[in-house]
């Protein structure tokens, strides 16, 4: 059942902590920003899981400060005309320093070292000849001259990339999909992978910097562990579920795995040999949780206020200048003729269209229309009814 509706206040619900930045965006008098408002027109979410939550009419909009969207249900948004948005590359600089310091870091048994040696606490005055003669167990390995493999090379995959190269690593990169953009930005250095073997087959470091879809899930598993350099440090700040767990720990029993450092941490990978765990702080730096609210909320604001859609992670990007005339935003299926039923909807009552953008995603698309003259509010719920005829119509909005 589509609706359109004319809206006032708009409110905007918060299920995590959103940066203050991100929420100084929606001007006081024109949205109630709340964490505990009922029937928000928007939602801004970080890592809070949404996938049993039910959605109301109102909400038109998610806003996921930051790059996964695995925590929303985006094909339910879909079918509802809710427009999912993410943050692509506002915390990318976070997560690669957080991989580099990593990979030095256990290189050189940083974290076992540390922790042995706070263990001798009580030893007094022996304390450093403990440490001279307990140290050459945690001797390491430069990265200099070791190979890198870099599995997704997008935001997060390209920096670490690059500056592994800085750094005089090897680097081999897989990525089937990689987007212009990143190749373009990408040091001639990095070695293209074209198989997922080649790459496992010649790192000594790996790191995984995937979205979790259904392809991806458990890439880590007994089969592509065996194709693997015995002793190879496996380094996840993407999301847990990439890696099989229960192969993992077999891995890092034999050998196989050296070192496992990730930032999913649950009661099985807690208790693993050789694992360091991180509590899902790739991205947490106030830079980065500024810039992703900060581009969540603007994003959010300006779909709003204008219908215009940046950076949508399950329907297209569209603008159309906003000029203040009446606009009518419809998300409808993408067959043929839904323009044209859209269009003569809106001039059976003698209105005249001064723009329009239509764009497709999939099954899916958007259109904008924007009428010349005002639409007086005794004409809005007629045409209502009539756009609400329309088969294949999602839901449609007066802005
Ligand atoms: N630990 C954290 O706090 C943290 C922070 C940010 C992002 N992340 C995770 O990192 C992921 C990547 O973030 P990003 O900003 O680089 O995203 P991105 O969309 O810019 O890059 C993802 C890349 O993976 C590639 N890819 C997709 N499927 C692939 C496959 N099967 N094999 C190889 N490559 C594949 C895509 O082509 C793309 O280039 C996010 O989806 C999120 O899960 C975690
Ligand atoms: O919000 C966070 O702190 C984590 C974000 C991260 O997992 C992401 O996918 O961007």
């Amino acid at each position: 059942m589509s609706t359109i509706t004319l809206d006032t206040v708009k409110k905007i619900k918060t299920l995590n902590n959103i940066a203050e930045g991100g929420l100084n965006v929606f001007q006081k008098d024109t949205f109630m920003v709340d964490n505990d408002c009922e029937n928000p027109d928007a939602i801004m979410v970080r890592s809070f899981n949404m996938h049993s939550m039910e959605f109301g009419h109102q909400l038109k909009a998610i806003a996921r400060a930051g790059a996964g969207v695995n925590n929303i249900p985006v094909d339910k948004c879909t079918e509802q005309g809710i427009v999912v948005f993410n943050t692509p590359g506002a915390n990318a600089n976070a997560v690669k320093e957080m991989v580099l310091t990593s990979l030095m870091a256990s290189s050189r048994n940083l974290f076992a070292g540390v922790s042995w040696t706070k263990t001798l606490e009580a030893e007094g005055e022996q304390v450093p000849q403990l440490v001279e003669a307990g140290k050459k167990q945690f001797a390491g390995k430069e990265i200099k001259g070791k190979t890198l493999g870099v599995i997704g090379l997008g935001a997060i995959g390209a920096l670490v990339a690059n500056d592994a190269i800085a750094l005089d690593m090897d680097v081999i990169g897989f990525d089937p999909f990689i987007s212009v953009d990143t190749a373009w930005n990408l040091s001639r250095n990095v070695q293209r992978a074209l198989t997922i073997e080649e790459l496992f087959a010649s790192a000594d470091y790996i790191t995984v910097h995937t979205p979790l879809t259904d392809d991806t899930r458990g890439m880590f598993n007994q089969a592509t562990f065996s194709m693997m350099k015995p002793g190879v440090h496996i380094l996840n700040f993407s999301r847990g579920e990439l890696v099989n767990e229960t192969d993992m720990e077999a891995a890092l029993e034999s050998g196989i795995v050296g070192q496992y450092i990730t930032d999913f941490p649950n009661e099985n990978v807690l208790k693993m040999k050789n694992t360091v765990c991180t509590p899902h702080i790739g991205a947490s730096t106030k830079e980065s949780e500024e810039n992703c609210a900060i581009m969540a909320g603007r994003q959010i604001r300006d779909f709003l206020q204008t219908g215009n859609i940046k950076n949508s992670v399950n329907f297209p990007n569209a603008c159309l200048p906003y000029t203040g005339k009446q606009r009518v935003a419809a998300f409808h299926q993408n067959v043929p003729g839904m323009v044209g039923k859209l269009t003569s909807a809106i001039s059976s009552y003698d209105l005249n269209i001064a723009d329009m953008v239509n764009r497709s995603r999939g099954d899916y698309a958007y259109t904008m229309i924007d009428i010349d003259t005002n639409v007086t509010n005794n004409i809005i719920p007629h045409l209502e009814g009539k756009i609400n005829l329309i088969e294949g119509m999602i839901t449609a909005r007066f802005i």
